[in-house]
Order: C-alpha cells, then sequence, then structure tokens
C-alpha cells in the first residue's frame, strides 16, 4: 500500500472518533447498530458522562489524546465531529495518533481541507462530510468531498461509515459542501421551525395552542411519509392537496409568491447558512 491508498475499513479496522455529541454520537450509534464490534472504536470525549456511557457500550473511550493507544494495525479512520470552534484545542494533539493511510472523515461545518491538514499533521486522505440529525434514526442525509488522492476504496470506506446513518451522496467541488450545510445539514431545523411556524398561525386564527400543535406536527409528519411512500413527485401530492379556486390554492398563491413567498425566503435562508459555513472557515 502507497501512502496514498486507503485499505478498505474491514470489520477488525479500528476507528478513531474526536467529539462524541450528536453527530459523533449517532454515528456510533448506527455502526454498533450495523454489527460493528465496539471494541473497534475509540473516542476522544472530555465529557465524563459521554464517556461512562461509552465505556459502558464497550468502546474505548478518552478523555484527550494523550491517553489514546493506537492499535498495532493503526486507525483505518478517524472521524472529526467536534464543534468547528474546537478545532485548535481538539485537533493537533490527535496528530500523532494516525499513519500514513488513515482517512480522515470531518463531519465539521466550514472547515476546509487545508485546515484539516493543517491542524493533523498533513493527512494525505480527507474526507469533509455533512450529515444531518436524522441520522440519529438511520434516515439522515450527507453530502462528502473527497480530495483526489483518496481512492475507489477509500470512499467505499467513508461511505460505509456514512451510509450506516442515512443517504450519502458525493459532490466533486469542496466549496459546494457548504451549500449542501445551508439545504440538509441545517436542514432539519427548517422542517421543525415549519412546525412552530404552523402551530404559531394556528393559534392566530383561533385554535389552543396544543390542538394547534398536534395538527401541525401530525400534518408535517404525515405529508413526508407520504411523500417518502409515494412514487409521485413533490410538485404532484401538492396539486393532489390543490382544489381549483380551494382553500389550499389561497393559501399558496401567499406561500408562492414570487417576491414575499416561501421560495424567496429559503434561498435567503439557505443562502444565509451557506455564508456562515463559509465564514467558519477562518
Ligand atoms: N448537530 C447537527 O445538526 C450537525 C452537526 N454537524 C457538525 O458536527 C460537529 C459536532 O456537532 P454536534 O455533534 O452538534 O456538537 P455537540 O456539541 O453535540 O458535540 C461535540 C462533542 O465534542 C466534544 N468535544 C469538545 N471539545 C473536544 C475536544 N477537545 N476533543 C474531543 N471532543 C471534544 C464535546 O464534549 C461534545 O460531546 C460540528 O462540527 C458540526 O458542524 C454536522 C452536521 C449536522
Ligand atoms: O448549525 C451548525 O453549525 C451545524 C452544522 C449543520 C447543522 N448544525
Amino acid at each position: 500500500m502507497t501512502a496514498s491508498s486507503t485499505a478498505a475499513l474491514g470489520p477488525a479496522g479500528h476507528i478513531l472518533v474526536i467529539g462524541a455529541g450528536r453527530m459523533g454520537g449517532a454515528m456510533i450509534d448506527g455502526w454498533l447498530a450495523g454489527g460493528r464490534a465496539p471494541a473497534t472504536i475509540t473516542v476522544i470525549e472530555p465529557s465524563a458522562d459521554a464517556r461512562a456511557r461509552l465505556g459502558a457500550r464497550g468502546l474505548v473511550a478518552a478523555a484527550d489524546a494523550d491517553a489514546v493507544a493506537v492499535p498495532d494495525d493503526g486507525f483505518a479512520v478517524l472521524v472529526v465531529a467536534v464543534k468547528p470552534q474546537s478545532f485548535e484545542a481538539a485537533l493537533p494533539p490527535a496528530a500523532p495518533l494516525l499513519s500514513a493511510g488513515t482517512l480522515v472523515v470531518s463531519v465539521a461545518a466550514g472547515k476546509p481541507v487545508a485546515t484539516l491538514r493543517n491542524l493533523l499533521g498533513h493527512p494525505r486522505l480527507v474526507v469533509r462530510a455533512m450529515p444531518n440529525t436524522p441520522a440519529a434514526i438511520g434516515r439522515g442525509i450527507t453530502g462528502c468531498y473527497a480530495v483526489p488522492e483518496v481512492d475507489g476504496a477509500g470512499r467505499a470506506t467513508a461511505e460505509g461509515l456514512l451510509s450506516a446513518v442515512g443517504e450519502v451522496v458525493w459532490i466533486a467541488d469542496e466549496d459546494l459542501i457548504d451549500a449542501v450545510t445551508g439545504v440538509s445539514g441545517s436542514g432539519p431545523a427548517y422542517v421543525f421551525h415549519m412546525i412552530e411556524a404552523m402551530t404559531q398561525a394556528g393559534v392566530a386564527v383561533g385554535l389552543p395552542h396544543e390542538t394547534a400543535r398536534r395538527l401541525a406536527r401530525a400534518t408535517v409528519i404525515g405529508a413526508a411519509a407520504l411523500a417518502d411512500a409515494s412514487p409521485e413527485t413533490e410538485t404532484a401530492l401538492r396539486e393532489a392537496v390543490t382544489s381549483p379556486a380551494g382553500t389550499t390554492a389561497a393559501a399558496l398563491a401567499v406561500l408562492m409568491d414570487d417576491t414575499n413567498g416561501l421560495p424567496p425566503l429559503m434561498t435567503r435562508a439557505v443562502t444565509a447558512a451557506r455564508d456562515r459555513g463559509r465564514a467558519l472557515a477562518d
């Protein structure tokens, strides 16, 4: 194996995870649910509570990089799942734990390959991935970018780890990872806010709050499940709700307004997230 090739991550290969919070934890849950042996996963996590929970499940949990024992065959993969603001503290101490064939997979928003390389002792094999929180129930979607040095086996390794928590889509341009963040990484929050906004609107037209919330929540969940189960496009499903000159058409005239409707508002929101991702690069 050359320094630029990646070994496929076999069942006995070792994974090092830095940060076992919401995203790191969801990925670990997915790997364990998929049958990965807990002892093949080493986690660096400063939270003593989180370490105790991980240790109880058979993972190797260390408070910092100094406490990590590198396995004989090295770490096949390093997953970086700390906040962008923790990069300077979390990454440099882990650099000595990597070998030439270690595939670095970062799920952090904004932080580019160049920064990962600078802070981790210049690893060659880097994938940036942007998952989302439905990963916690195996229903996430992750957008991924691999540097050219990552070969087919390396992509398969990254995809194998990320597909344990949902769908995977590859993008060819690192710059577009921030756009992925704007659409799907941050996207679950937009949908949850849709429930909040529909609840608020229901209260505004006279419904008790809990009734409005129940109606709004079941509608968003039911509509998403219908979109998932149906062979129809979103457009066809929308049209199926919309009687000519009926109530839905009246609402959609507001929501689909070119100037003040949801599409221009959503474009502004996604652009703001994309731009914040770009700003986190620094
Ligand atoms: N929450 C989300 O919806 C998504 C988050 N991400 C990315 O995932 C990364 C983690 O985000 P979350 O899981 O939401 O945050 P989180 O706060 O839940 O988890 C971060 C974890 O890192 C740990 N940590 C802090 N300093 C550390 C250090 N020096 N060494 C090792 N671990 C350390 C914390 O104790 C915590 O458990 C971020 O970079 C974020 O951009 C990506 C996609 C979606
Ligand atoms: O809000 C954030 O910065 C992270 C990245 C995508 C979702 N949560």
